[in-house]
């Protein structure tokens, strides 16, 4: 086997899932689907203080060839540095991707990659402008079981989808778990279930009733209704409910026909209150033939069954369930599988990935846009412009 293309990564932010998706990247020999590709980690910086990031480099056993930094622009800068993950809040992604791409860094940044649509197309256009490779860290298109499902979609295992039921709830108690100033909720960090959570739920939809056709058939959706509740301390939704009709590409008989789709996202109410899936499933993609459920969560299910329409069958023995299962190994989250891809797109030289296209990750951001002025979530005019502050 030739040698792995050997992928150098430089960690922006020491937070939560910075250290989730690095641990992921060190476990990647170990569970990688693709061994043609490499990870390493050559720098980390936290922007609050060395002690920081030398916290993590020991936590996570990087090795002696990482870098530590206490600031963001000179981690950019380090030319052993190949690609930028940008692991900090919302608000701060435009800012944070365009540090990365003036310093003609590759980046994969967390999702939502941009707090609205405008600051993604920006950076998209600098990214193509400067040819440097750029993608929105939405790992779930990235597991197996997705692709999976996918396929079955597009070879009509169930038909044309007409109507797809996505919900990524939490059901905490808000105001304990995460109070006023976390990111969560916090408007200043461009906080609220959409943004956070209610992103997933879109992604499913828009790979059932978007991604799954061929590319000159996409359209945005037709029709977007949505209603928010406003946390009465920040002003941030702690729920949203969003309706969406796309116009049906595939060839039928009645061209008119329209799929609706129906994203639920909810921080005081659970998808699965019981954590055993006892209240059914999180995804439901539903077509003419059958229909396929997805257990939750919606950012990491193992689970589906294609449940196929048994018409009139009263009687006849057959399998009308089929279950298959993709388990996540328990020490990993998951998230190799969206660094592999970025391996995969700068080995052959793409700026973009044709599994969650810039279009795409712009057309989602339309949709939270849209379901955000309907809805009354309003944030700061700092972190909505985009005006880039140099470093
Ligand atoms: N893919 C997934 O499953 C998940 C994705 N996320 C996404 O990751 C991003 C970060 O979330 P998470 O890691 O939970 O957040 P954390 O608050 O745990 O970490 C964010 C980090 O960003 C850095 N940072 C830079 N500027 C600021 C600022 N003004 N305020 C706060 N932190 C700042 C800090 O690191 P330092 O001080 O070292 O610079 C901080 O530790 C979000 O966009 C979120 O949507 C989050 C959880 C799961
Ligand atoms: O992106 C996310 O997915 C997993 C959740 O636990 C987390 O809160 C959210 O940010």
């Amino acid at each position: 086997m030739d040698s792995p293309f050997i992928l150098r990564w430089g960690i922006m932010g020491t937070g939560n899932i910075a250290k989730t998706f690095t641990k992921d990247l060190l476990l990647s020999q170990k569970w990688q689907s693709d061994r043609t590709i490499s990870h390493v980690v050559t720098a980390v910086a936290s922007s609050s203080s060395m002690e920081k990031t030398r916290h993590f480099v020991n936590e996570l056993r990087l090795s002696s060839a990482c870098t530590n930094y206490d600031s963001y622009k000179f981690m950019v800068a380090d030319p052993k540095v190949d690609v930028v993950y940008v692991a900090t809040p919302h608000s701060h992604h435009f800012q944070h991707v365009m540090l990365a791409l003036e310093s003609g860094k590759h980046v994969l940044c967390e999702k939502p990659l941009t707090v609205n649509a405008y600051q993604a197309r920006t950076l998209c256009e600098e990214a193509r402008k400067r040819n440097l490779f750029l993608m929105e860290a939405m790992w779930t298109r990235f597991l197996p079981i997705t692709s999976d499902v996918l396929e079955k979609i597009r070879r009509g295992q169930i038909g044309e989808v007409l109507r797809v039921v996505v919900d990524t709830s939490f059901g905490d108690d808000v105001e304990k778990t995460w109070g006023t100033q976390h990111r969560m909720l916090n408007r200043d960090l461009a906080g609220g279930a959409l943004l956070d959570l209610g992103i997933y739920s879109l992604t499913w939809i828009f790979l059932c009733l978007y991604h799954a056709l061929p590319e000159s058939l996409r359209q945005a959706p037709s029709g977007i209704a949505a209603q928010m509740t406003l946390n009465h301390l920040t002003g941030a939704d702690e729920a949203s409910s969003i309706l969406l009709t796309f116009p049906t590409s595939a060839p039928n008989d009645v061209p008119e026909w329209k799929s609706q789709a129906v994203a639920l996202t909810n921080l005081r109410v659970s998808t699965d209150p019981d954590g055993k899936n006892s209240a059914g499933p999180a995804i439901r993609i539903q077509g003419t033939k059958g229909e396929i459920q997805l257990d939750g969560p919606s950012f990491r299910p193992e689970r589906y069954r294609v449940i196929s329409r048994c018409d009139g069958a009263e009687g006849q023995d057959i399998e009308s369930v089929k279950v298959v299962d993709y388990p996540v190994p328990s020490e990993a989250k998951g998230m190799y599988w969206e660094a592999d891809e970025v391996g995969r797109c700068l080995r052959d030289g793409k700026i973009q990935s044709q599994s969650l296209p810039w279009e795409e990750i712009i057309a989602v951001l339309e949709v939270m846009d849209e379901a955000r002025r309907q809805g009354g979530l309003i944030y700061p005019e700092a972190i909505e412009n985009a005006s880039y502050s140099s470093y």
